[in-house]
């Protein structure tokens, strides 16, 4: 098959969204907007880095690739619309791969309708998938890293660690509990659309997904808002048999495994109950973990306050390319 017949093969028949002017089959695609801002974010994934062909089939490395993307826009508290995807396919890589490749961001681009517009294809030695994401959200409705005031609540969606340990089984093969449940969440990570736009009557909400772990996360958020997080270790939540797991492993999971595709955010203490009232409407699992307060000498800290009550420095570290 070549270029121009698998171009064919994957352009959508018609578009979900009515903002679309020309989708595939031009020079660029084209869509109007007048009354929304336009959110946008590129993320690039690639063999033996993000996935593996033993542990990810093409379906689910089209699912997870789009879902994190998908995170970022929700992570602005924006609805996703179109996705665009640049793909450098190696000659191993057979039509049914592609077919299930595709098929996995076409499921779950459905399922948010979201339309794919666009995107570029070469060959290569391996492969490697960048996808564009562009959302919408009402003006002014963007939800920033750096709007975290002393005083707010610190909180999570789901339960962390758990790509991580899905990660785990699926190369430790052996006996586990939720064997099922754990995979699918490194597979095919659950992302939190719903909850993240409704968000929107709130004045003022702080988010940031969870890609390289919540410790990396937290301190973005704490530098770039200027003030520091306590979270308490005991708080952060897991899912059911978590600690069938290397007890080694557990904490280290949760804290620095990434992947999670979470939601970390901050909101003043008022607001606490209006954003469980939404996380309650949107079925979405929300869990208080910490607070913000005053930083007092430029540090932006992170403190993680341990199981044995002691207050620990929680590092800006988790998953990190060119280490
Ligand atoms: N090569 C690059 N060129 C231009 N901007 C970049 C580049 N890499 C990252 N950025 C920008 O830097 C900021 C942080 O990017 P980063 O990739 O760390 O965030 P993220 O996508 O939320 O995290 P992750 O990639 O771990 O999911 C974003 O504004 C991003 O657009
Ligand atoms: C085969 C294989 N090896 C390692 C990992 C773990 N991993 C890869 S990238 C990343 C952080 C997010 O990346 P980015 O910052 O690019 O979004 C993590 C935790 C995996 N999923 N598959
Ligand atoms: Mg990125
Ligand atoms: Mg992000
Ligand atoms: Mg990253």
């Amino acid at each position: 098959m070549d270029e121009f017949s698998f171009i064919d093969l994957i352009k959508q028949k018609t578009y979900r969204q009515p903002s679309i002017i020309r989708g595939i089959g031009d020079d660029a695609a084209v869509f109007r907007q007048s009354s929304q801002d336009i959110v946008t974010a590129v993320d690039t994934f690639v063999e033996d880095v993000h996935f593996s062909r033993s542990t990810m089939s093409p379906f689910h490395i089209g699912y997870r690739s789009l879902a994190a993307n998908i995170s970022d826009l929700s992570a602005m508290g924006a609805k996703p619309a179109f996705y665009l995807v640049s793909i450098v396919i190696p000659s191993s890589w057979k039509e049914d791969d592609l077919d299930g490749l595709y098929k996995g961001m076409a499921d779950l681009g459905a399922a948010y309708q979201m339309d794919l517009i666009g995107g570029d294809t070469v060959s290569g030695n391996e492969l490697a998938l960048s996808i564009t994401v562009i959302g919408f959200v009402n003006s002014d409705k963007v939800r920033y890293r750096h709007t975290a005031k002393p005083g707010d609540v610190v909180f999570v969606t789901g339960t962390l660690g758990d790509s991580a340990a899905g990660f785990h089984i699926l190369t430790n093969p052996g006996e586990y509990l939720d064997q099922a449940y754990y995979s699918r969440r490194h597979r095919m990570p659950t992302i939190r659309v719903d909850f993240a736009s409704e968000l929107e009557n709130l004045s003022r909400v702080t988010l940031n997904d969870i890609s390289d772990g919540i410790a990396n996360e937290a301190n973005e958020i704490a530098e770039d808002s200027h003030v520091n997080l306590t979270v308490y270790e005991e708080k952060l939540p897991v899912s059911q048999n978590y600690n069938q797991f290397p007890e080694s492993q557990q904490s280290k999971w949760q804290l620095y495994g990434g992947e999670d595709f979470e939601l970390l955010g901050t909101v003043p203490s008022q607001d606490w109950d209006e954003l469980k009232d939404i996380a309650d409407r949107t079925q979405t699992p929300v869990t208080e973990v910490g607070y913000v307060s005053k930083n007092t000498d430029n540090g932006h800290y992170v403190w993680l306050v341990d199981r044995q009550q002691t207050n620990k420095l929680l590092e800006k570290k988790g998953y990190t390319h060119l280490k």
